[in-house]
């Protein structure tokens, strides 16, 4: 199968979801349920996109002692698994969800330490994917033994063919992703406000320093800036476009993974040349079906369909 996108995952996680009462550090829980999803942002919108009917490749380097549950994930969704084997296990987070309060408490391990060599593996089976026009998504952290630049090259590599890279990092990573030159910068970015803000340097308390902020990174040559904003939503920012995305409902408990659904829908808005209203209806309604769903999957698509319709949009001068 010829994959229509490509994610790319270098620090992918098992999620290890534990629901509790009520989080009270230093004293003993006693856990109401668990659950084991095999993760990682790329994977997720991998995942996503497939339940949408895209053909998706995943690229990333998985542990070989503990592949199973990402095996059994490429096989069910027709994922074309393109990740390399470790020897060792992959990650796991562990998110802690309380029901009393909603919160989500994220503890995220290093990951297994890549290399140079494995990092050229991944390079190459990337090589192999690219396509012009080719929507390639790089997601989440980096491991250890991995260069801050590494989206970078990864992003580098895939402008040069013409293949539009859909960027979901944070920290460091983000900061040499957008610091690269001007041909090789991403096609899109989906920072959440938070991760915007550490890469600014400073709070961007309301919507105009947002859109301020937004309408920068257009000026260093990003085609398109999804802000996140939890269940406020999110800011779209393409062009001289603006416009705000509300979800049509508010979900309660953990909102894991939902930014990777948002990030699926907007690449999938890509693949289908969508204008920026209906790119945001998509988006969100991604993210808000995602919500709705144990791990990373979608409903069926005509849920999709109807929260699209139902997002409220605001369009901003
Ligand atoms: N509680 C919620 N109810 C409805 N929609 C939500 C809620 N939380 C998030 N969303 C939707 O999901 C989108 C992405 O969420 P968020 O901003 O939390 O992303 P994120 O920080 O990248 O998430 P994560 O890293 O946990 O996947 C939001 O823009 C919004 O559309
Ligand atoms: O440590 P990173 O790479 O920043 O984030 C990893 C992670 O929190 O992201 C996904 C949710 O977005 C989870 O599946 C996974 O555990």
């Amino acid at each position: 199968m010829n994959a229509a996108v490509a994610t790319v995952t270098l620090n992918p996680a098992l999620d290890q979801t534990i629901t509790l009462d009520r989080l009270r550090p230093g004293s003993v829980h006693r856990a109401r349920a668990v659950r084991v999803n095999a993760g990682g942002k790329g994977i997720n919108v991998a995942a996503c996109l497939a339940d949408w009917g895209v053909a998706t490749a995943a690229l990333g380097a998985l542990g070989r002692d503990n592949a199973a549950s990402f095996d059994a994930l490429f096989a069910a969704r027709d994922i074309v698994d393109r990740c390399i084997r470790l020897p060792g296990d992959t990650r796991t987070n562990v998110k802690l969800v309380e029901q009393e309060t909603g919160w989500t408490t994220d503890i995220n391990l290093p990951g297994l330490t890549l290399g140079g060599v494995e990092f050229d593996m991944i390079s190459a089976q990337l090589a192999d994917v690219l396509r012009p026009g080719m929507p390639v998504v790089l997601a989440g952290s980096l491991p250890p033994g991995i260069a801050d630049d590494a989206w970078a090259r990864l992003q580098a590599q895939a402008s040069a063919v013409g293949a539009r890279v859909v960027l979901d990092t944070s920290g460091a990573p983000l900061a040499a992703a957008l610091a690269a030159p001007r041909h090789a910068r991403p096609y899109a970015i989906k920072p959440n406000r938070h991760e915007l803000e550490a890469w600014a340097g400073h709070a961007l308390p309301d919507r105009a320093a947002l859109l301020g902020a937004a309408r920068g990174l257009l000026a260093r040559d990003i085609g398109l800036v999804a802000i996140s904003m939890g269940a406020d939503g999110a800011l779209f920012v393409r062009g001289d476009d603006a416009l705000l995305a509300r979800p049509p409902r508010i979900a309660d408990g953990s909102s894991v993974g939902a930014g990777d659904a948002m990030v699926a829908g907007l690449t999938s808005a890509l693949l289908d040349e969508l204008d920026l209203e209906a790119l945001a209806r998509r988006a969100v309604a991604f993210a808000v079906a995602k919500l709705g769903c144990e791990g990373a999957r979608l409903p069926q698509p005509n849920v999709v369909h109807e929260y699209a319709a139902a997002t409220v949009i605001e369009r901003l001068a």
